[in-house]
């Protein structure tokens, strides 16, 4: 049910604030109060990896990660996932309303226009060597782009800023297509404009002859279901990373670089990638016990599992555990599916897990539909970048609009030499 005072204690002084929420919105003043009565108080908070902070305030996606809810801009994930297509959840994200199949066509068109990229980044791919990691390549060259559109610098200009937020959302996948091409060796295909979002990318990824491919409708469609999954989740690591280098106000293409190396992480977007090799390690369902046993002596950690924010079953892994199922069953089962589900099984039994409230999160079954699909490893936290990126995007325009952000700087608790003199070398 939805409340209508939001309780807030800072941590600082203790003091407890009943904010009001009026159709859905905090107004910044009643926050800017909270503000005030911390700066009175001249205390600073102490909270590493900001387990209880709130950055900002916002309007683009809502989780209650007691109760394993996700909504983007009020409508829950698991509708979008049925009914919509990534392209109108893009278009939510960034607009705040679904579109009318009108305003759909004409976005979509405009998203087409802007699927390919400059020869020179091509060739810049080129250089890079055959074994490189493809988020490395995908770090490097999305932050290569903003040479080649340095009006972009321009981001108080909203229609260019927008301008840049659709080049960015059309030129991903081919950027991503262009360093899986590159790994294995093969020319890059250039995008076809007459495909689906998703069918766009499965083609730039594996067409191999001239004939027209045509991707198979259940992949086309699972990927562009998981692109909607992972489309935004509020403040994570890498939405952060996206805020907080933008709060400098530089160009939003050097912003997207930071927030995907933020995503490459295997404790964020690189979980997906470790699970599989989790999973091919663990071998077979008879050694997932001695597996957990291991987790929980410490020798590392269950891949796929535990959250900052959800302390219940991941909404979006419950829809990409059943999506896994169809598109097992039109593409063939990936074997490792049994190792995942018995991990699961034991995993959610057993009091380590159950006390923690740990749980399988968005990456825990995700690589292995991918994995179905012929996708490498690697490419795993690429995939979730593309997904993101209109996340990324909306958090960014909300950050450059919202008045009360100012540039990302949080301060420290200095634990370092109190002054000193300096000794010279010879003295030392
Ligand atoms: C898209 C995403 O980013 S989703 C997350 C993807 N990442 C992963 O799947 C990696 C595995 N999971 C993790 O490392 C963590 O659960 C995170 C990073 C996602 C969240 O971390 P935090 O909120 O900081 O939790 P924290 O690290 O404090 O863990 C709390 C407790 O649970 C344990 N724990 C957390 N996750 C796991 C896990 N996956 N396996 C085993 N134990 C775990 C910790 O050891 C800790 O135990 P303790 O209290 O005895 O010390
Ligand atoms: O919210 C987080 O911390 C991580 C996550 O699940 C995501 O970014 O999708």
């Amino acid at each position: 049910m939805a409340k209508d005072t939001l309780t807030i204690t800072d941590n600082r002084t203790g003091k407890t604030y009943e904010v009001p929420i009026t159709n859905g919105t905090i107004r910044a003043m009643d926050l800017r109060q909270i503000k005030t009565d911390a700066n009175d108080f001249g205390m600073m908070s102490y909270d590493p990896a900001f387990t209880n902070t709130a950055s900002c305030s916002s309007k683009i996606t809502f989780i209650d990660g007691d109760a394993g809810i996700l909504r983007y801009r009020g409508y829950p994930i698991e509708q979008l996932a049925e009914g919509a297509s990534f392209l109108e959840v893009v278009y939510l994200l960034m607009n705040g309303e679904l579109p009318q199949k009108k305003a759909l066509d004409t976005f979509a068109h405009e998203i087409v226009m802007h699927t390919m990229v400059h020869e020179n980044i091509r060739e810049l791919m080129d250089g890079f060597r055959y074994d490189a990691h493809p988020m490395g390549m995908l770090i490097s060259t999305v932050s290569a782009l903003s040479t080649f559109y340095p009006e972009a610098k321009k981001i108080e200009d909203a229609e260019n800023r927008r301008l840049q937020m659709v080049r960015m959302i059309a030129k991903i996948p081919t950027l991503a297509a262009y360093a899986y091409r590159h790994r294995r060796g093969l020319p890059v295909v250039y995008p076809d404009n007459d495909l689906s979002y998703a069918g766009n990318f499965l083609n730039m990824m594996f067409k191999m002859t001239e004939t027209k491919y045509k991707p198979n409708p259940a992949v086309e469609n699972a990927l562009d279901v998981l692109f909607t999954l992972h489309a935004d989740h509020e403040q994570n690591c890498s939405a952060n990373a996206m805020r907080g280098v933008g709060s400098s106000k530089v160009d939003p293409y050097s912003a997207l670089a930071a927030a995907c190396a933020a995503l490459y992480g295997p404790l964020h977007g690189g979980a997906n990638e470790e699970v599989i090799h989790m999973l091919h390690k663990i071998g077979s369902k008879s050694k997932v016990p001695e597996f957990i046993e291991s987790v929980k002596k410490g020798e590392g950690r269950l891949m796929g599992f535990g959250h900052r924010v959800y302390k219940n079953y991941d909404p979006r892994a419950k829809v990409i555990k059943r999506l896994a199922d169809e598109v097992f069953d039109a593409i063939g089962k990936n074997p490792l599916i049994d190792i995942a589900v018995e991990l699961e099984r034991i995993a959610l039994e057993d009091e380590y897990f159950v006390k923690r409230k740990l749980y399988p999160n968005v990456d825990f079954y995700s690589g292995l539909i991918y994995q179905a699909m012929g996708l490498p490893m690697d490419m795993y936290p690429v995939l979730f970048a593309i997904g993101r990126t209109p996340g990324w995007l909306a958090q960014w325009e909300e950050m450059l609009l919202d008045s009360e952000q100012k540039i990302a700087r949080p301060r420290q608790v200095y634990l370092g030499y109190d002054q000193r003199d300096f000794v010279a070398i010879d003295k030392r």
